[in-house]
């Protein structure tokens, strides 16, 4: 695994994710836009807001109270006060959706995700095309109820994507501000 990404599986007990998913499932997504296109992924952000046109960061809608526990629980596992997990980002993948290739946007620091209601394969491969070869992608399993976190090399140094997914995944991202 690239240095600073650490897995947990069983992040959550089953209660915890039900307690989550019917959150979720009032949630208002709206399709992912990126560049003029539109994902099939479908998402809400809490805390801050990413333009991806003037690469900025705004101040959105608070994260409601409801998420109040989890970003507790996710604040001592990760030893941090929980007011430093600035953002949270809802995400619906339904059957078939990915996220592409990418590196996180430079104002978030510290990633943390919680994967929701179905498993997926999470993938790594380096930022820098020279360094890639077909032996440098590395894929594992995402389950459900886990938690990862990336920081340093695979945060800033290593990108990740999704592999599509055969039934509806709905993933937490949570995010610290450099
Ligand atoms: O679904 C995931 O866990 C990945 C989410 C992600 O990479 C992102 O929102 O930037
Ligand atoms: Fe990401």
């Amino acid at each position: 695994m690239p240095d600073g990404f650490t897995y947990q599986d069983e992040f959550l007990e089953a209660e915890e994710e039900q307690d989550l998913l019917r959150i979720v499932a009032n949630e208002v997504l709206h399709p992912m836009v990126f560049r003029g296109f539109e994902a099939k992924r479908k998402v809400k952000s809490y805390g801050y807001h990413y333009h991806f046109d003037s690469r900025t960061i705004t101040e959105g809608v608070p994260i409601p109270e409801g998420y109040r526990w989890l970003l507790e629980k996710v604040a001592t596992a990760v030893s941090l006060p929980n007011t430093a997990l600035k953002e949270l980002l809802v995400t619906e993948y339904p059957p078939g959706s990915v996220i592409n290739w990418h590196r996180d946007a430079p104002p978030f620091e510290l990633i943390i995700g919680i994967s929701l209601q179905s498993d997926c394969t999470f993938r790594f491969r380096p930022y820098d095309s020279d360094k890639r070869t077909r032996r440098s992608v590395i894929g594992f399993p995402l389950r459900r109820r886990s938690m990862y976190v990336m920081s340093r090399e695979s945060r800033n140094e290593w990108e990740h994507s999704t592999a599509p997914v055969q039934t509806t995944r709905y993933s937490l991202t949570i995010r610290t501000l450099r």
